[in-house]
């Protein structure tokens, strides 16, 4: 297996504020990587100036930005190629799940998704190469009846990594997607708060991932070379394992 070196690599996680973000964020620096968090969160200051103490402050790079501003986020990107020189590797993790507020959810989830990659696909250097990892659920791959529009936007996520793959190729950058059963963070604590009784002990037997488990499979997908297009499952009870798609049955 070909192993990519992240040291001095550049990153751009989105939703890097806290939970699987953070947990990516931690372990590309761990590896030697710079990373910028581009974030809404009110918590993000502190959090790098934390990471900052923890890691080389230099390596760390705080933006404020709300992934659905589309003006915001080509800035974010653009500053993070100004500011390091490089943009090697782009995690689309930023998500909510908010059933009632339907558009906003999938303007989050979905649209920034494909506009994260678009603008990594541009900014990146084909002759160095590069990495996307988009974050999707395993609600992509079996729906989850009292969340429809979070799965939709999932499993649209899953459908625009796999298709745009070819293209990203040509740039000589690799895309995958992961697609995580619940992680233990604040998005799943609320999830299981709202939802009926009957599902949250489906979910609490079959357990939560720690956000580390998680990001180790996005780790994964950053540095196996030969990984493309493919769609990582990852859940506290089976580990990580690669989906399999029957595409030749029409
Ligand atoms: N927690 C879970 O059980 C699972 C989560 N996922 C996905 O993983 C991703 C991360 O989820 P968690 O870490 O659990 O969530 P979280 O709620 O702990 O963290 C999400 C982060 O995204 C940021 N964010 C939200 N909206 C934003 C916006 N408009 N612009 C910029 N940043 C924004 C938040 O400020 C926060 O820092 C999401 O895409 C989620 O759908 C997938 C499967 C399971
Ligand atoms: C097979 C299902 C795997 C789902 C993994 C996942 O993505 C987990 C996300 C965690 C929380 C959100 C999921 C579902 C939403 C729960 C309730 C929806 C109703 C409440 C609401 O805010 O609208």
């Amino acid at each position: 297996m070909s192993t990519l070196d992240l040291s001095g690599r550049v990153a751009l996680v989105t939703g890097g504020a806290q939970g699987i973000g953070l947990a990516i964020v931690q372990l590309l620096l761990e590896a030697g990587a710079k990373v910028a968090l581009v974030d809404i969160s009110p918590n993000l200051r502190e959090t790098g100036q934390r990471l900052g103490r923890s890691f080389k402050p230099e390596n760390v790079l705080c933006l404020t930005c709300d992934v659905t501003d589309s003006t915001s986020l080509r800035k974010s990107f653009e500053k993070v190629l100004s500011h390091y020189g490089s943009l090697d590797i782009v995690v689309n993790n930023a998500g909510i799940a908010d059933e009632v507020n339907w558009d906003k959810m999938l303007h989050i989830n979905l649209h920034a998704v494909i506009a994260g990659t678009y603008l990594a696909l541009e900014l990146m250097d084909p002759e160095k190469g590069g990495v996307i990892i988009n974050v999707s659920s395993m609600s992509a791959l079996y729906p989850v009846v009292y969340a429809p529009a979070y799965s939709a936007s999932k499993k649209a996520v899953v459908t625009f990594t796999r298709c745009i793959k070819s293209a990203a190729e040509g740039a000589n950058v690799r895309v995958n997607c992961i697609c995580p059963y619940y992680v233990k963070t604040q998005m799943s604590q609320r999830g299981l708060d709202a939802m009926p009784e009957q599902f949250k002990n489906e979910i609490l037997q079959n357990g939560l991932m720690d956000p580390e488990d998680a990001a180790k499979g996005i780790m994964e997908l950053i540095t196996d070379t030969s990984k493309n297009g493919t769609v990582l499952r990852a859940s506290a009870k089976r580990g990580l394992s690669y989906h399999i798609f029957n595409d030749n049955t029409f």
